[in-house]
């Protein structure tokens, strides 16, 4: 009896700038395609900045957004420009996840590739929207990609691993620490770090400045050292894995924690989702209730106050009545379907595919 298809999970990669994201979705296109039979992916590109992007993507917010058209019109600078796109390209991601949803019976990972700079995905309400967007259609996982051989300072790693811990309390999300370019430095010191807390400070005291002149520990020193050891609870929630993006060393292993955290996403992600829904409709519909018995109130005071008015409350029929069916574009294009004259809308009305036999819409 064929095995029953799973529903596709989705894998959000985000990183520092340079930690090598791209890199890493490219090798792990290449992996899913030379699985025997290959697994589809499905993959988002969220950079509208990157000027090559080492894989196919199906969808790509640079179809809908021109950055450098953007950053001209609203006169912003290159971050400004990159999170302006991101958030025109937010308001229609609906449309993304309806293409998505064609593909969930053919598709076996959903790839999305984050802007470089972090922060503009991860601390912006853009990035949570569409990572809550995408949480709770599919069984999504977070994948930190590390650049390990810039991170082997102690002090390094620790600020990395705050940065992925406030990314964790943020997304609540199943978690995956990459550590990638293994190929040049094993990650093997990371581990060691995080599975012993001793061995950690071992490292702290030796990069010194860990005790000052009087032999005291250094202000610095017991920040570390507090640190720390939140960080040993963090790492109880979390799966680390060593990769070369290079090489394609430990991609198994990668997408045996990705399996592994369909089971986190059900037992820990969804009944939180459940909760935090059910706290906001009932905080919505209380919302409802006081506004409407603050309503009801006010008409009887009014009534009460002047009777001969509620004539005028009547509804007219024969009023126009506001039809204002917002019936937008659909402008996000999948590159993988064929798209027609009139399906994309740039949103700065740019042309990016002079070569492309499209008319598309132009300034008039
Ligand atoms: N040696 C080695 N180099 C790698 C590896 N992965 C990525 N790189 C290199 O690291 C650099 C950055 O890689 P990218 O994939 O562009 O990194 P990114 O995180 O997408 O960078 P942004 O474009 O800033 O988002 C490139 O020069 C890659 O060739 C790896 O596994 N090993």
């Amino acid at each position: 009896m064929a095995e029953e298809r799973k529903k596709p999970i989705a894998i959000i990669t985000i990183g520092m700038a340079g930690a090598g994201k791209s890199t890493f979705v490219q090798r792990i296109n290449s992996y899913l395609h030379s699985q025997d039979p290959p697994k589809t992916p499905y993959i988002l590109n969220l950079d509208p900045a990157v000027t090559h992007v080492p894989f196919e993507a199906n969808i790509d917010i640079r179809d809908t957004v021109n950055y450098s058209e953007v950053m001209k019109q609203y006169n912003l600078g290159p971050n400004g420009g990159i999170l302006t796109s991101l958030n025109l390209f937010t308001t229609k991601f609906d449309q993304v996840l309806e293409l998505v949803d064609k593909r969930v019976d053919t598709v076996d990972y959903v790839i999305l590739d984050t802007p470089g700079q972090i922060e503009i995905f991860t601390w912006s309400a853009s990035g949570a929207i569409i990572t809550d967007a995408v949480a709770s259609s599919l069984s999504t996982v977070v994948a930190y990609i590390i650049d390990t051989p810039r991170t082997s300072a102690p002090a390094t790693f620790m600020s990395n691993m705050l940065y992925a811990c406030s990314i964790l309390y943020k997304t609540k999300l199943p978690f995956i620490l990459v550590f990638n370019k293994t190929d040049v430095q094993s990650h093997q010191f990371a581990l060691d770090w995080m599975h012993d807390f001793e061995e950690f400070q071992a490292a702290l005291a030796e990069h010194g400045g860990t005790r000052d002149a009087e032999g005291e520990p250094t202000y610095m020193n017991s920040l570390m050292h507090s640190m720390s050891l939140v960080l040993d609870e963090f790492y109880k929630h979390l799966t680390a894995v060593g990769v070369s993006s290079m090489s394609g060393d430990g991609i198994k292993e990668f997408f045996d924690a990705v399996e592994a955290s369909r089971e986190t996403y059900e037992t820990d992600y969804l009944p939180e989702l459940a909760r935090a829904r059910a706290t906001r409709e009932k905080k919505l519909q209380d919302a409802k209730d006081e506004s409407m018995n603050k309503l009801l109130r006010d008409l009887t005071m009014d009534r009460a106050k002047n009777p001969g008015g509620a004539l005028s409350d009547r509804w007219d029929p024969n009023a126009e009545e506001d039809d204002d069916d917002d019936n937008d574009d659909e402008d996000i294009i999948d590159r993988t379907e064929e798209a027609w004259p009139g399906q994309y809308i740039d949103v700065t009305r740019a042309q990016r595919h002079p070569e492309e036999r499209i008319n598309w819409p132009r300034p008039g």
